[in-house]
């Protein structure tokens, strides 16, 4: 942002630990609702969680929330991207190695991810894209309990709570042969699936919370979006879900004059102003829990029928997390024929 005076807008004050929670990633949409209530069901229970959903839709945060809402929230959070780092690299990030196990290794060795995350919890993101080796390696830790780290002879026990995401079907990666099946059942004790932004309800207190964070350690008074703006908003299918609609009011925060404490749409990258009319065609969001399992509740809202081109990804990984990877109970849900489905998941997923 620009000077120093730049007003922010009011937060209800957290106080000096702004660690996320469960119950701070509550702002009111219904799905994300169900979402957290059931992730707060297991944590601290010795379940692995397995987060689904697009990519910026907040799985990490997800993941720091259980794990701050949870018996382990004074131990560490360790996070490893599977997709980010080389194949190569994967097995001594994990697993740790002693000095002088293989060239190029650091003479006094190096404590793996795993170990690191001893009486914590570890996060693999992206779990769908580690390497088959690496699968074998971690299904033997995470049943045993114990890691033994490159060129180690003793295993070392290991405490953590697991916690999984991916963007991927990954049962389909088992059919595939690309994921171990019983890695697969090792990792998702329960199975939540994250929404994308353009499905939510709760745009508005999102807005307000990333403004908030936007704004911590500046002197605080009242900036806020206009009633234009948050049309805008409302119509934006948002691909870049979350991640992106932080980008977007960085950088209009950044944009305001000294004076100005409201956010307008000359503030906006021109993206946001493209919205696609096809919102109201694109397939309705998941009506709340408690009225109907969402998966029914999307159908007899009018999916049924409806061309699989119409279909969002989304939609469909939702649909399948709903119903634990079964394409068959999916494809009835979604009122198409199962071998449609499964056209759809090898052309696109
Ligand atoms: N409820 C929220 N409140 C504030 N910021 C959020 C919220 N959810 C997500 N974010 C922010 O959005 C960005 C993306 O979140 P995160 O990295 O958790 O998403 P992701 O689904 O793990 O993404 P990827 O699949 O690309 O790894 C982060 O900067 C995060 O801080």
């Amino acid at each position: 942002m620009g000077g120093a005076e730049r007003p922010c807008h009011s937060a209800p004050d957290a106080g000096p630990d702004r660690r996320v929670t469960l119950a701070r990633l509550s702002t009111g949409d219904a799905g994300l609702q169900r979402v957290l209530d059931r992730a707060g069901k297991v944590v601290g229970r010795n379940i692995p969680l397995l987060i689904q959903g697009e990519s910026g839709v907040g799985k990490e945060l997800l993941a720091q929330a259980c794990h701050n809402s949870g018996p382990r929230a004074g131990g560490p959070f360790v996070a490893l991207n599977c997709a980010a780092i080389p194949e190569t690299l994967i097995e001594s990030e994990l697993f740790g190695y002693v000095g002088g196990a293989f060239t190029g290794a650091r003479r006094e060795g190096a404590v793996g991810r795993i170990q690191q995350a001893h009486g914590g919890t570890l996060f693999l993101d992206e779990i769908g894209d580690m390497p088959l080796s690496m699968q074998a390696r971690l299904l033997r830790v995470l049943q045993e309990r114990r890691v033994v780290p490159i060129g180690a002879r003793e295993a070392v026990p290991v405490d953590i709570a697991l916690v999984s995401a991916t963007h991927r079907v990954l049962n389909e990666s088992v059919k595939g042969g690309f994921f171990r099946e019983d890695l697969y059942y090792r990792i998702n004790g329960l199975t939540v699936y994250l929404p994308p932004l353009r499905e939510r309800t709760d745009i508005r207190g999102l807005v307000e919370q990333l403004i908030d964070e936007e704004c911590i350690g500046r002197p605080r008074d009242s900036v806020g979006v206009s009633e234009e703006v948050m049309r805008f908003f409302e119509r934006y299918s948002w691909p870049g879900n979350i991640r992106q609609l932080q980008n977007v009011l960085r950088v209009a925060l950044a944009l305001l004059d000294d004076d100005e404490q409201v956010i307008l749409p000359q503030h906006l990258p021109e993206e946001i102003f493209a919205t696609e009319p096809a919102r109201a065609d694109s397939p309705p969001a998941l009506a709340p829990a408690e009225a109907a399992p969402p998966a029914r509740a999307a159908v007899s809202a009018g999916l049924r029928g409806r061309r699989l081109q119409g279909l969002d990804e989304s939609l469909i990984l939702r649909v399948l997390a709903e119903h634990g990877g079964n394409v068959s109970a999916a494809a009835r849900a979604l009122g198409i024929a199962r071998n449609t489905l499964y056209r759809k998941l090898g052309r696109d997923f």
